[in-house]
């Protein structure tokens, strides 16, 4: 369709409107016409804008499916407005106020779309001075989501931005306490509302916390929220709260990025040794609470730097990784592998005394002799060497487990390697 408007005043009017027009078809939301107004906004040619939809150019609309929704409450609620972003060609986006009516044209249901252009800088609007509009322009185009909570009545008003960094359109997400509280992350939750309680009662200066939160998409987020109460009654009860609440999903990833940077090693994906004493510290701690045995085990690969020397660095990472591989694969899902030094592993048998533990270590000796690793030029077999200790019976600390299992390793080495032993200290080093 060329034009929809053969008459050629009303073509006249049309383009003379200081707002951008379009004629949206209501299934496929396909641009049908656009006035003069709307193709500049957008910095397209007449031409390009009609090869567009609304999925493509309002940045709000995710996809078809997304688009079918909207549609549907244009129509019901016909006249329908909305504050949203249109794309412009150079990649901006700019915000538009939306005013959308449904209208019947030679038997076919046809959207009127009016975006009003917001942005200030393109666009000297004279009722854009009056003090609301500013205040919406400021919601809408925040950076940090903004809420308003009347207390009393229980309902929230949610700032454009906010909702559209949880994926909403402007007219979804009710304004109630619910919507918000319902949409936090089950682990979450209580802390959240215990902060918020506990400003609300007085006990902090303010309402601050860190959580994730359900999008439209339902993918959670992260965010940053604070909030501070404005008004009080008499009684001092808090009447009215107001917040802003930041998008921190990225910086979050990048942090638990560094946390596990910092924690795992590159190689093997294992805890490293200075997560490991934690970890060990708990397993230790829950064995004493509990009354369980607990048994440490001390495995070191033999006669490593030859392989090294004979094959090279690279090969014998691949050693290293082969024996990880195979020890994921042998062990129980409670047990714990932590690499301890270069070629040195902690191994954590929770609930388990030494003799079931030396069985299971020796079936994966057996694992490992079965399954060498495959190199270019044949197959590579090595064998490790371990020291076993148990809690409570070799020691009842940390440290003396540790020593007692680096004993029983030495003498492994000592006594030709490829060998596993348990402590033979029973004196319950401290
Ligand atoms: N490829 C590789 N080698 C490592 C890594 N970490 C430590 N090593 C090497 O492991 C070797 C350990 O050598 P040694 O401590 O002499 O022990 P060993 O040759 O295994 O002899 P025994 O333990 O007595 O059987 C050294 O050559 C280290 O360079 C690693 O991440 N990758």
């Amino acid at each position: 369709m060329s034009s929809i408007f053969s008459n050629g005043f009303y073509k006249a009017v049309f383009d003379a409107c200081s707002d951008a027009i379009y004629v949206i078809e209501p299934q496929s939301s396909k641009i049908v016409d656009a006035n003069t107004r709307a193709w500049l906004d957008l910095g397209m040619s007449r031409e390009q804008l009609l090869e567009h939809s609304v999925v493509t150019l309002q940045n709000d609309v995710e996809n078809e499916e997304h688009w079918e929704m909207i549609a549907a409450e244009i129509i019901k609620a016909d006249p329908f407005t909305f504050i949203g972003r249109h794309c412009h060609q150079d990649g901006t986006f700019f915000p538009v106020e939306v005013y959308t009516s449904v209208v019947e044209f030679e038997g076919r249901q046809l959207f009127i779309s009016i975006a009003r252009n917001l942005d200030l800088t393109t666009s000297q609007r004279e009722e854009f001075r009056t003090k609301d509009a500013r205040l919406t322009y400021a919601l809408n185009e925040a950076a940090d989501g903004l809420w308003d909570w009347n207390v009393t009545t229980g309902e929230v008003f949610f700032s454009p931005q906010l909702k559209r960094m949880l994926g909403y359109l402007p007219h979804e997400m009710t304004p109630t306490l619910e919507t918000w509280a319902d949409s936090i992350h089950e682990s979450d939750k209580t802390r959240v509302l215990d902060s918020l309680d506990s400003h609300l009662n007085g006990h902090a200066d303010s309402y601050k916390a860190e959580y994730q939160i359900r999008s439209r998409s339902g993918d959670y987020i992260w965010v940053r929220d604070r909030g501070r109460v404005c008004q009080r009654n008499e009684a001092g009860e808090a009447v009215r709260v107001v917040g802003m609440c930041h998008d921190i999903t990225h910086s979050k990833g990048l942090e638990e990025q560094l946390r596990e940077q910092a924690s795992h090693d590159d190689l093997t994906g294992l805890l490293n040794r200075r997560a490991g004493y934690i970890h060990f510290k708990q397993q230790l701690s829950y064995a004493q609470r509990y009354q369980q045995q607990l048994t440490v085990c001390l495995i070191d690969l033999d006669h490593f730097k030859s392989v090294n020397d004979n094959y090279g660095h690279l090969v014998g990472d691949a050693v290293l990784a082969h024996f990880v591989g195979l020890m994921r694969h042998t062990l129980r899902k409670s047990d714990s592998l932590m690499r301890w030094g270069g070629e040195e592993f902690l191994l954590l048998l929770p609930n388990t005394d030494s003799e079931s533990a030396i069985k299971r270590i020796n079936k994966l000796k057996d694992e490992i002799k079965e399954n060498p690793v495959t190199l270019e030029g044949g197959e590579l077999s090595y064998t490790f060497s371990a020291g076993l200790a148990g809690y409570p019976g070799h020691s009842q600390t940390f440290d003396g487990l540790i020593k007692c299992a680096d004993d029983a390793l030495y003498r492994a080495k000592e006594s030709g390697r490829n060998l596993i032993l348990i402590s033979e200290d029973n004196r319950n080093v401290e």
